[in-house]
């Protein structure tokens, strides 16, 4: 068995809990209330920032020219499209350039982009794949699922959103992480193994907070 297949079975009720989040099954449905999406995109836009910093990290602690070369795409596909989709779709909900560059990052946004950020400075590429892997993965599996209820892909305001994580692109970008973790990880002694999965059940589980930071809009008590 693949390390991400155990990691996947054991931590299916972890994994789950992104699934059946409400935020995530009123926007398959489509009845999740702009306001909460729109808070979401911003912050969205500003764990984007960070997440491509991941791929410039990973660009750096790659072994092979190979490797080095698919986290250069990513950076760039990241920085240079996903992003810019990113601000057209803002726009649509009347968020302007300088309300994203401006936004402040609430506190569940810092700590998780600072949790990834921390694993892939201090550890190894495994370590930066373990913390990554979560967000592509759960992304795509909840994009293919949302995408499989009728009227979601269509949806207004939320059809963009299931179109692009269901997408073939984005399936071949989370399979290729799939693939360099597994790569990565065979043959591992179970002390690494063990860090890994604690970076990979950390991530999932701050993908929950995330939607639940956005559902309910929370920014930082203190102001
Ligand atoms: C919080 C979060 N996780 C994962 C992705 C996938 O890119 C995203 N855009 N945002």
């Amino acid at each position: 068995m693949t390390f991400s297949t155990y990691l996947y079975e054991k931590l299916q009720h972890v994994w789950r809990q992104n699934h059946t989040h409400p935020f995530v099954q009123e926007l398959g449905q489509g009845t999740l209330p702009i306001e909460k999406f729109r808070f979401y995109m911003v912050q969205d836009y500003l764990y984007l920032i960070d997440y491509a910093k991941l791929f410039a990290l990973g660009a750096v602690k790659a072994n092979d020219i190979g490797t080095m070369g698919k986290f250069a795409a990513l950076l760039n596909s990241t920085m240079n499209e996903e992003m810019s989709l990113h601000r057209e779709y803002a726009a649509r909900f009347g968020i302007s350039l300088d309300e994203l560059e401006q936004a402040e990052p609430s506190p569940i946004t810092l700590a998780y982009t600072h949790y990834m950020l921390h694993a892939a400075n201090n550890g190894s590429l495994a370590d930066l794949v373990a913390a990554l892997l979560p967000c592509m993965w759960s992304y795509w599996e909840i994009g293919v699922e949302l995408n499989q209820i009728p009227g979601a892909s269509e949806h207004e305001w939320y059809g963009e959103w299931v179109r692009m994580y269901s997408s073939e692109e984005f399936g071949d970008l989370a399979r290729w992480c799939l693939d360099l973790f597994d790569h990565l990880t065979e043959g591992k002694p179970q002390a690494e193994l063990d860090r890994l999965e604690m970076i990979f059940l950390n991530t999932t589980r701050y993908e929950t907070l995330f939607w639940d930071m956005a559902y309910h809009q929370e920014t930082w008590p203190i102001r």
